[in-house]
C-alpha cells in the first residue's frame, strides 16, 4: 500500500467527518424545534378549559384534549428520534467507519466501494457514506475475505466478487492504521482488540465479529438457536451484537422492550449493560431467572444463589431435586391441572366484614356445574360471571338497607359532588337520584369483594399446591427415580414447612408459578418477541419448559457451555435432548462455539486440560505466561503467597479478581487482605457493583464475568476433594485473560492430576 493511498483515504475521511458534522448540526436543530413545540404545546394545553357545565361541552374538552396529547406524541417521538439520531453521530464523528469493502455484483456489474460503520450515514437519501455494521450488505465483511461471497438479503441469498477488503483504526478523525486484508476478519485487528486489559464493563465486538459469531447474530429462521460454546468464546458478546442487529432488522416493529435476557447474577448485568448504549441501541430488559419468579411472590423469599449454591446435597435431597426440574415433573403439573377441570380445584371463602359472602362449597359447586368443554381459563371466567352476578344481586337489595338510608343521608355536598364526578346529574325524580347515590355507596362498601372475584382470590392456591404435591406419587412412579414414597412425603412436608415460614425452593417456586398459571387460565406474556438465556446449563428443563410456556410467541437463544454447570451438574447433559422435545426440530439451531478468545494461549490448554473431555477447545494464538500452581505448608505461608503475587500483578498493571468457594472462604481472605494493609473490594451479593481494583469475588457471582489475572483461592484438596467440582474449578479458572495463579494449602486438588504438568509451573513454597 502506498502512502498516497493512505493519503487519499484520509481526504475521504475528512469528507465524511465534515459532512457528519453538518449533519449534527441539523439534528441539534431539530431536537430544539422538538423541543420548543412541544413546550409550545404543553402551554397551550393548560389553556384548554375544562367545560363540563354540559354533555356536549365535556365532548369537546375531551377531544381537544386528545388531539393535543397526539400532537405531544408526536413531538415527543421526533425530539427522540433527533437525540437518538445526534447520539449516532456522535460517535461517528470520533470513528465513522472500521472498513471498506470494493465489490462487484456479478460479471457485469459497476464497481461498488462501501464503508461500513457503527450506524448508517447518509448525505442524501439514496447516498450511503457509512453503511451500518448490521444492513444485509455489510455482513460480506464478517463471512469471508475476496472473491465470491454470499450474503442474505430480506430478498433471498446475493453473491458479489470482493475486490478489495481494507480494514482502519480511527481516533478522534485521523486513520491510525490502515491495512488490506484477505482474511475473515484480519487476526491482528483481533489481537489488538483481545490485548485490552479488562474493564468493569464489557465491550462491543462491532469491529471484529468472528464468522460462527455472525452466524448467530443474524439468524432470524430458528425457533430455537442454542449456542453451545467454550469459556470465553464470545457467547455473550455475540449475543449482544445479536440484540443489537435484531433491534435494526425489524426496526418499527420491535422495541427493546420486547427483548428479555436472562442472566446468571445481577452483577452481570451491570457488566453488560454499557454494550447496546454503545451500539446506539437501547438496553433489553435484563433480569434473572430468581427476579423473574420472585417479583410474583413478593411475600415469599425464593432461594437465594448463595443458598443454591451452599445447599446441602445428600443424594435423597439431590433425587427430589432432580425430579422436580425435570421435564417430566413439567408434564406431571400439566396432567394435574388440567385434571383440576373435573375435580379436587381447591377454593376459598368470599368474605365481606369477616363473615363469609359466598362460601367455598357454593364456589365449588358453580365452577363445577359447566360441562366438559369448559376449560380451565373460560371454566374460571364463567364461574368469574357468575360470582359477579350474585355480587350485583347483593347490591340491588342491600341498597334498601338502613345503614345505606343513613349514609345517603349523611352525605356531605363534597362527597355528592365527587359521586357524580363527570356523570350528568339531570334525573327524572328524586328517587332515581337517592338510588344512584346508595348504590355508590354499597359499591364502594363492597369493593373488596369485587376485587376478590376479579382477581381470583377464591382460589385457594397454597392448599392446591400442597394436595399437588401429596398428589405426586399417585401421577408419577417415584422408584424409578429412586425416591421412596416415605422420601418424597418428607421432602414435601419439609416444602411446607418452608412455605410457611415463607420459604421456597427455587424448584418449588417454578413449580408453583406454573400450577399458579395453569388455573388462572393465564397464556404468558404475548409482547416478548425475543428472548434469551445466558448460562442455560444451570437452568433445569422444567425452568425452560416454563418460560418457554410463559413467553408463548417468542423466539429463543440459549447459550451455554456444558462445561461450567456449576449448579445442576450432570443434568445439564440431558437438557439438550429434552429441548428437543420442546421445540420443532425443523426450526432448531444448534452452534458451535470452539474457539476461546478471553484467555492466552496458555491459560486455554491449562483450563481444557482440567475438563474430562475438552479436547474440543481451542486457544486463539495468544501468547502469556504459564499458570502458576503454587503449594505452601501452612496457611500463613499461602498468604504470604498471595500478598506476592498480587503486588506482582499489579506491577504488571493487571486487575486481579481473587476467586474463593464460598463467601465464606472470601470474607476470610478479605480479613487477611484488610490486617495486611492491602485494599480489595469483597463482592458479598450480586447487587453490588464491580469497581477498579483487586476484587474478592466467590464462585458462583464470578460466572460470566471476565478479569485481567485471576487468583484462586484456594486450590487444596480439603477444598475441592469431589469430581463434581471439576466444572466449578474450570469456570473460575477461565475467568481469567492473562495471568491465573492457584494457590494451595498442604496438598493440591486431586482434580488438578490429569492437568500435564508442562502446561503449568509448579512452586513448592517453604514456610
Ligand atoms: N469476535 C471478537 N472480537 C473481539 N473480542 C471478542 C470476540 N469474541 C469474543 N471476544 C472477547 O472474548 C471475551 C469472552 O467473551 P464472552 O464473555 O462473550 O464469552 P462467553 O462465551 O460468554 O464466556 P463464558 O461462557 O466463559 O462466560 C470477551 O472479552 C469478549 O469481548
Amino acid at each position: 500500500m502506498t502512502d498516497s493511498a493512505e493519503q487519499q483515504e484520509q481526504v475521504h475521511l475528512d469528507g465524511v467527518i465534515g459532512k457528519i458534522k453538518v449533519a449534527q448540526q441539523v439534528a441539534s436543530e431539530d431536537i430544539a424545534t422538538a423541543a420548543r413545540d412541544r413546550k409550545d404545546i404543553e402551554r397551550a394545553f393548560g389553556e384548554v378549559h375544562l367545560n363540563t357545565g354540559s354533555y356536549e361541552g365535556m365532548t369537546d374538552t375531551a377531544m381537544s384534549l386528545r388531539a393535543q396529547q397526539q400532537m405531544l406524541d408526536e413531538r415527543q417521538n421526533s425530539w427522540q428520534h433527533a437525540t437518538q439520531r445526534l447520539d449516532v453521530l456522535q460517535k461517528l464523528e470520533q470513528t465513522p467507519y472500521f472498513a471498506r469493502i470494493d465489490f462487484q455484483e456479478g460479471p457485469t456489474g459497476k464497481p461498488e466501494t462501501i464503508y461500513i460503520g457503527l450506524g448508517s450515514f447518509a448525505d442524501s437519501p439514496d447516498h450511503f457514506l457509512i453503511y451500518d455494521w448490521r444492513a444485509p450488505i455489510s455482513s460480506i465483511y464478517y463471512d469471508g475475505g475476496l472473491g465470491d461471497i454470499t450474503y442474505q438479503t430480506p430478498d433471498g441469498p446475493q453473491t458479489v466478487d470482493v475486490k478489495l477488503k481494507r480494514q482502519f483504526q480511527i481516533k478522534d478523525g485521523v486513520i491510525v492504521t490502515m491495512f488490506d486484508t484477505d482474511e475473515v476478519v484480519g487476526d491482528s485487528m483481533l489481537m489488538e482488540a483481545l490485548g485490552n486489559a479488562s474493564d468493569t464493563k464489557m465491550k462491543s465486538i462491532v469491529t471484529t465479529i468472528q464468522k460462527e459469531q455472525n452466524q448467530i447474530i443474524r439468524d432470524t429462521n430458528s425457533d430455537l438457536l442454542f449456542v453451545q460454546g467454550a469459556a470465553g468464546s464470545g457467547k455473550t458478546a455475540a449475543v449482544l451484537q445479536r440484540v443489537a442487529w435484531l433491534l435494526y432488522r425489524y426496526r418499527g416493529n420491535l422495541t427493546a422492550g420486547q427483548v428479555v435476557l436472562f442472566s446468571p447474577n445481577q452483577l452481570f448485568n451491570d457488566y453488560i449493560n454499557q454494550v447496546l448504549p454503545e451500539l446506539g441501541e437501547q438496553n433489553m430488559v435484563q433480569m434473572t431467572y430468581l427476579q423473574y419468579t420472585n417479583r410474583r411472590l413478593p411475600k415469599i423469599q425464593v432461594e437465594t444463589l448463595q443458598q443454591r449454591f451452599e445447599a446441602t446435597t445428600d443424594d435423597q435431597f439431590r433425587a427430589v431435586n432432580t425430579l422436580k426440574g425435570s421435564l417430566n415433573y413439567f408434564n406431571v403439573v400439566t396432567e394435574y391441572a388440567n385434571h383440576l377441570e373435573q375435580a379436587d380445584m381447591r377454593f376459598r371463602d368470599i368474605k365481606f366484614r369477616d363473615q363469609v359472602f359466598i362460601s367455598k362449597e357454593k364456589i365449588a359447586e358453580i365452577y363445577y356445574s359447566f360441562n366438559e368443554n369448559y376449560h380451565l381459563a373460560n371454566r374460571l371466567s364463567a364461574t368469574r360471571e357468575e360470582l359477579i352476578k350474585i355480587l350485583n344481586r347483593r347490591i340491588s337489595t342491600e341498597i334498601r338497607d338502613k345503614w345505606v338510608e343513613e349514609a345517603v343521608q349523611n352525605l356531605t355536598r363534597e362527597e355528592v359532588d365527587t359521586m357524580f364526578g363527570d356523570q350528568p346529574r339531570e334525573f327524572d325524580s328524586q328517587d332515581k337520584e337517592y338510588r344512584f347515590l346508595a348504590r355508590q355507596i354499597v359499591m364502594k362498601a363492597f369493593k373488596p369483594v369485587q376485587l376478590a372475584i376479579s382477581r381470583s382470590r377464591y382460589l385457594n392456591i397454597n392448599a392446591q399446591y400442597a394436595h399437588f404435591l401429596r398428589h405426586v406419587p399417585a401421577m408419577l412412579d417415584l422408584s424409578a427415580q429412586g425416591i421412596s414414597e416415605a422420601q418424597w412425603q418428607a421432602s414435601v412436608e419439609a416444602t411446607l414447612s418452608g412455605y410457611r415460614n415463607h420459604q421456597l425452593s427455587l424448584a418449588d417456586t417454578s413449580a408453583y408459578l406454573y400450577l399458579y398459571d395453569m388455573m388462572t387460565g393465564k397464556k404468558g406474556e404475548k409482547a416478548i418477541r425475543f428472548v434469551f438465556i445466558d448460562e442455560v446449563q444451570d437452568y433445569s428443563a422444567f425452568q425452560l419448559a416454563f418460560l418457554k410456556f410463559s413467553f408463548p410467541r417468542a423466539k429463543f437463544t440459549l447459550l451455554g457451555d456444558l462445561n461450567q454447570a456449576i449448579f445442576t451438574q450432570e443434568n445439564s447433559r440431558t437438557l439438550l435432548s429434552e429441548l428437543s422435545t420442546m421445540f420443532d426440530p425443523e426450526k432448531t439451531r444448534v452452534v458451535q462455539l470452539t474457539k476461546s478468545y478471553r484467555s492466552t494461549q496458555q491459560i486455554t490448554d491449562f483450563t481444557k486440560a482440567l475438563l474430562v473431555d475438552g479436547e474440543q477447545i481451542t486457544a486463539f494464538n495468544r501468547a502469556g505466561n504459564k499458570p502458576i500452581v503454587s503449594v505452601a505448608p501452612t496457611q500463613s505461608a499461602q498468604e504470604q503467597r498471595l500478598l506476592t503475587q498480587l503486588s506482582a500483578n499489579d506491577q504488571a498493571h493487571e486487575t486481579t479478581a481473587i476467586i474463593g468457594k464460598t463467601l465464606a472462604a472470601c470474607e476470610a481472605v478479605a480479613d487477611q487482605l484488610k490486617a495486611a494493609g492491602v485494599k480489595a473490594t469483597l463482592i458479598r451479593t450480586e447487587n453490588q457493583r464491580l469497581v477498579p481494583g483487586t476484587l474478592i469475588v466467590p464462585a458462583y457471582l464470578a460466572k460470566g464475568l471476565e478479569f485481567d489475572a485471576v487468583i484462586v483461592w484456594d486450590a487444596s484438596k480439603k477444598v475441592y476433594y469431589d469430581e463434581s467440582e471439576r466444572q466449578l474449578l474450570y469456570t473460575i479458572c477461565s475467568r481469567a485473560m492473562h495471568q491465573l495463579t492457584l494457590l494451595a494449602t498442604g496438598e493440591l486438588t486431586p482434580l488438578m492430576d490429569r492437568v500435564p504438568a508442562a502446561l503449568y509451573t509448579r512452586e513448592t513454597v517453604t514456610a
